[in-house]
């Protein structure tokens, strides 16, 4: 866990926009424009959807969508529209319900998209409730193949099941266990998505109270869990499979730290990913393998959408 002291104008913007004073010396550190990065999340993150493509075409929902008063704006990514404009809460719509979109940041969309899995390909989503990424993944395979969502949590899966029975996904088994045990289950993947728990540093803007709620102990605490979980991912993926690794955090240490475990330990390879910043090659006393800085990182000031984390492994 690395440590940077306060100086005045640390203790300054700390104090102005009220946060723990170790988060804005580290943030000072790695966030391109501190100060306006610190702005951009006092205003509350743009609302994305994504068109689930399994139950409607995107202009299709386009269309009823707007009819109903709803402004939208495509975004960079693929079936993702920025909701600009809502006459009511776009969750409480008809459509959604149907599971004919997912309310989701365009953040969160990256990690299926990194992943690109193809229809027949088993996958394991290791950290999966309440579904936002597994069921994403479920579209890009046209809900063939197999998907093993794992979710430790019994609380949790609820609202992954609802959340799969609403979009019509039927390619998915879930398993309520530790996917630190997910060799356990008996099948190899061809792809994993370890969308790692984490300190969630990204969703401040959605969630003030993580400004002052997290200590410098939980980064080390997700850091030695999110190096453990690696481990059991790489029990569980085929030779030439892909391993998508995210967080919605900004430390290093749960971030660039485990990417550069995976490729030293395991020999992976980093892909680029044609998203987000590129992934920084040092902090502080950690200097990463050259190869890191291809996972990107999402920043709100940069990309407008929740802060974010994500590496494209290969097993080689
Ligand atoms: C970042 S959230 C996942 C979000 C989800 N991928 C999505 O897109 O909707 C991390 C999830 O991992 C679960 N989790 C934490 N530790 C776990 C473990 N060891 N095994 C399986 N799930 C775990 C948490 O309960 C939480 O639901």
């Amino acid at each position: 866990m690395q440590e940077f002291p306060a100086d005045a104008r640390i203790s300054e913007l700390a104090k102005k926009y009220k946060y723990n004073e170790y988060m804005v010396a580290r943030f000072a550190r790695l966030v391109p424009d501190l100060e306006k990065f610190l702005e951009s999340m006092e205003a509350p993150p743009a609302t994305y959807i994504r068109v689930n493509t399994l139950k409607i075409a995107p202009n299709a929902l386009l269309k009823r969508l707007t009819d109903k008063g709803f402004t939208l704006k495509p975004a960079d990514i693929p079936d993702c529209f920025e909701v600009t404009g809502e006459p009511y809460s776009i969750g409480a719509s008809a459509e959604h319900l149907l599971g004919y979109f997912y309310v989701q940041d365009k953040s969160s969309m990256i990690p299926p998209l990194a992943l690109a899995p193809n229809p027949g390909d088993t996958v394991i989503d290791m950290a999966a409730s309440p579904g936002g990424k597994t069921t994403h993944i479920a579209q890009l395979m046209n809900n063939e193949g197999l998907i093993v969502a794992i979710e430790k949590e019994p609380g949790r899966i609820p609202s992954l099941r609802t959340n799969i029975g609403r979009c019509g996904v039927m390619n998915t088994a879930i398993y309520n266990m530790d996917a630190l045990e997910a060799d356990k289950i008996g099948v190899k993947a061809d792809k994993i998505l370890l969308d790692a728990p984490c300190t969630g540093e990204g969703v401040i803007a959605r969630d003030r109270s993580r400004k002052t709620s997290r200590e410098e102990a939980d980064i080390q605490f997700c850091s030695t869990v999110q190096h453990e979980l690696i481990d059991a991912a790489l029990k569980v993926l085929k030779p030439g499979g892909t391993l998508v690794y995210s967080t919605c955090s900004y430390a290093p240490e749960e971030n660039e730290l485990i990417i550069d475990y995976a490729v030293k330990k395991y020999g992976l390879k980093v892909d680029p990913v044609p998203y987000g910043v590129p992934g920084i090659e040092k902090f502080g006393s950690l200097t990463f393998a050259p190869e890191v800085k291809n996972a990107r990182r999402m920043y709100p000031h940069i990309h407008n959408t929740t802060g974010f984390f994500v590496a494209r492994l290969r097993y080689v």
